[in-house]
């Protein structure tokens, strides 16, 4: 039998650190050792200082090696670790690797916890307070991914906040399952990540089985088989993209199985949502390659996610497979359906051209009644819209829950006919807002009973989408196993209002599933952004509520700068001063980002007048990667974006929230108020590593009343 040969994803990483000359003598290595690791020419060499018997290094060139896991038992080898001699050596001395007896994951630990673990257990006794996991069993720890000989670190922690000093000691699977249980996550929950339920009966796992722990799907998040070509191939391609291969557990439970019906995946800014919605289309797309006819559909809300998902999908996906999958957004979705079915479609998306309509319709607002224009707006927009309100009798029927003025029969028929005007003057413009532009492709679906191609439907960002879009979307696939899958976090709606995703057709009860770890933020971030939330109460896209807990990174970085200059020229300077130690590299990765399009101006000229390179992301166009210089852009467009250096600029008062974004109806204030945060949660959650948040004059209140 052919030996087993797997690759962790920090061998990729460690390989990205040697001199370009050694790089292309690893792959090469790579190729010659995933062929035969028993070829003569590989000498394996055992390493006196390792405490992992298991471990050997061999030769990458004279001066390199590599570390390698070759057990005596079973015909296993693992690439590991590669670096200069002595490094190697070093790195191999403190690692030891273990099948946890649990849940049968192969782990990497570091030696030096395992003393310092070793060390407490003998304090033990002398142990006063209680600890904050007392109530869990070792069983159910060690299943949750705690190394049995780590158990001590775990068993000493006290409080909530000192689960964080256990984020370099423990293999990320026992932090993040910790984490989660002590932001209140039940136990119960935090087991299903691993499909795991209390009553269970203890595994039966054989500790020395590498070969086996190989093959365990949750292995796969740091270990990958040597004999899948085509992702090792995408490694080699870009190493550090580790998202292309190497899944969380929980994102490949999503993937890589049939749903009885509609999913939805919910999970904070960072969480993999868009990963997964890609891996999953991929493996809908190669599961439909016989059959010639058939689609995927992945859409989104806005355009430019949409052509950067269609990116991705390159990296991960063969030509025929990615030919099966339509990446658009709704919109153009609807747009080339309609006008393919000979109903050509104009949408209204002239903010002046739309005015104009406005203007016209409000000349019939009853004088006698005192509304302000914004209440016909909103009426429109609440109630008119989603209800499909076509006529007064509809009207008169109309449900206008949480509307700040009472309407009764009388007063709906007087204002009546400043709906009825803007409807005719969008009519006689031949104009379409996207909710009639929905309504008619689904009215058109259902009349003509036309068949589309699609056999599933991905859905990002599926916080902005509406009733008529949710409705349609139902339509575009039969009801069948792997329809839908729709992920979102309405934590991060900009566009649409809620959604209850029931009331369009759309049944998700038990297919419903969070992501909770953040791939992109450091925790110091992500914790600053999701605080600008705390007290509201967002929806989880099914009337129920979304709940904040358990959400983790895994990186560390510092705190986000907040800063409030005297005036815009100080600002901008410090920018400035702040981008001029950045590389060119660096300069490409960073973005500035600002409330509306009129603030760009200030930070162009200062930009221009320092010399520093910017490239400003238009509104439907790609963040074109090959284009030097800062970016500059409104926070809505670096929606499903991510840098480096985020610098959040201009959060004035009067800015955020913008001051014209008022109304008289408090539901209607409160709903945009949530909706600007989201914006600073959403602008602020693009950065990888630094952020800065800075203002002039008098900063948004809602950074200046937020708790320290
Ligand atoms: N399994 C993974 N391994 C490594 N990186 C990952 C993994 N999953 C996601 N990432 C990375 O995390 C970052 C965020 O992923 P993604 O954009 O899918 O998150 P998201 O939940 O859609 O974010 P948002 O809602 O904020 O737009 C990306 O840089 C992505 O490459």
């Amino acid at each position: 039998m052919h030996p087993k040969v797997a690759i962790s994803s920090e061998f990729f990483s460690s390989v990205l650190k040697l001199p370009k000359a050694q790089q292309e003598k690893a792959v090469k290595f790579i190729e010659l050792f995933r062929q035969d690791p028993t070829s003569p020419g590989i000498n394996y060499e055992s390493i006196q200082s390792a405490r992992d018997r298991n471990l050997r290094s061999v030769r990458i060139d004279q001066a390199y090696r590599a570390i390698v896991l070759a057990p005596e038992r079973g015909d296993v080898y693992i690439l590991l670790w590669a670096d200069k001699h002595d490094d190697a050596y070093e790195w191999a001395g403190n690692k030891v690797l273990r099948i946890n007896p649990e849940n049968g994951v192969l782990q990497i630990l570091e030696a030096q916890y395992i003393d310092e673990a070793q060390q407490l257990q003998q304090l033990t006794g002398q142990k006063t307070k209680p600890g904050l996991f007392d109530a869990i069993k070792d069983r159910y720890l060690v299943r949750l991914g705690v190394p049995e000989e780590l158990m001590p670190l775990v068993r000493h922690v006290e409080i909530p906040v000192d689960v964080d000093d256990l984020k370099a000691k423990l293999p990320d699977e026992a932090y993040e399952a910790l984490a989660m249980l002590a932001d209140g996550v039940s136990l119960e929950e935090a087991l299903s990540v691993y499909d795991v339920s209390l009553q269970d009966e203890p595994a039966q796992i054989d500790t020395h089985d590498f070969a086996g722990a190989l093959d365990n799907p949750d292995s796969k998040r740091r270990f990958l088989l040597a004999s899948d070509d085509e992702a090792l191939q995408t490694m080699l391609d870009a190493p550090l993209e580790k998202w292309r291969v190497f899944l969380h557990p929980l994102q490949r439970k999503l993937v890589f199985r049939d749903w009885n019906g509609p999913v939805r995946v919910l999970g904070g800014a960072g969480t993999g949502k868009t990963v997964v919605a890609m891996h999953r289309a991929k493996w809908l797309a190669e599961r439909a390659l016989t059959d010639r006819e058939t689609r995927i559909l992945f859409t989104t809300y806005t355009k430019n996610l949409a052509i950067d998902i269609e990116q991705n999908l390159k990296h991960i996906c063969a030509p025929e497979a990615l030919r099966k999958i339509e990446v658009i957004n709704l919109d153009a979705w609807v747009k080339r359906f309609m006008d393919k079915q000979g109903y050509p479609t104009n949408f209204a998306f002239d903010k002046r051209q739309k005015k104009q309509l406005w203007d016209n319709a409000l000349v019939l607002k009853p004088d006698a009644l005192d509304l302000p224009d914004s209440f016909f707006h909103e009426e429109w927009e609440k109630v008119i819209q989603p209800q499909n309100v076509n006529s007064l009798e509809n009207y008169f029927k109309a449900r206008r829950l949480g509307r700040g003025v009472q309407l009764n029969r009388t007063l709906k028929k007087a204002v009546w006919p400043v709906f009825e005007n803007y409807r005719s003057g969008l009519d006689d413009a031949g104009l379409k807002e996207t909710e009639d532009a929905y309504r008619d492709a689904l009215a058109l679906i259902q009349t003509k009973s036309i068949q589309l191609p699609y056999t599933g439907i991905i859905v990002d960002e599926g916080q902005d989408f509406g009733l008529n879009a949710f409705r349609l979307i139902r339509q575009l696939a039969p009801e069948q196993q792997n329809d839908l899958f729709i992920v979102g976090d309405a934590h991060q709606r900009i566009y649409g209002s809620k959604v209850v995703l029931g009331q369009c057709g759309i049944k998700i009860i038990g297919r419903s599933r969070k992501l909770r770890i953040n791939y992109r933020t450091t925790e110091q971030i992500r914790h600053w952004a999701v605080s600008l939330l705390n007290g509201i109460a967002f929806d989880d896209l099914d009337n129920g509520v979304d709940e904040q807990t358990g959400y983790r990174s895994l990186m560390s970085g510092t705190e986000p700068i907040i800063q409030c200059f005297a005036n815009a020229q100080m600002e901008a300077e410090f920018i400035v001063n702040s981008l001029k130690e950045l590389t060119d590299q660096g300069l490409a990765k960073a973005c500035i980002a600002v409330r509306r399009h009129a603030d760009m101006e200030r930070y162009r000229l200062a930009l221009t007048e320092s010399g520093i390179p910017f490239y400003q992301i238009d509104q439907n166009a790609l963040d074109n990667t090959a284009q030097p210089g800062v970016r500059l852009a409104t926070v809505h467009r670096v929606k499903g974006l991510e840098f480096d250096a985020m610098y959040v600029a201009g959060i004035n008062e009067g800015i955020v929230p913008l001051a014209i974004l008022d109304s008289d109806d408090p539901t209607i204030i409160r709903e945009r108020q949530q909706r600007e945060r989201s914006l600073l949660y959403v602008a602020i959650t693009r950065a990888k590593g630094f952020c800065s948040i800075s203002g002039f004059g008098k900063l948004s209140q809602f950074i200046s009343s937020k708790p320290a």
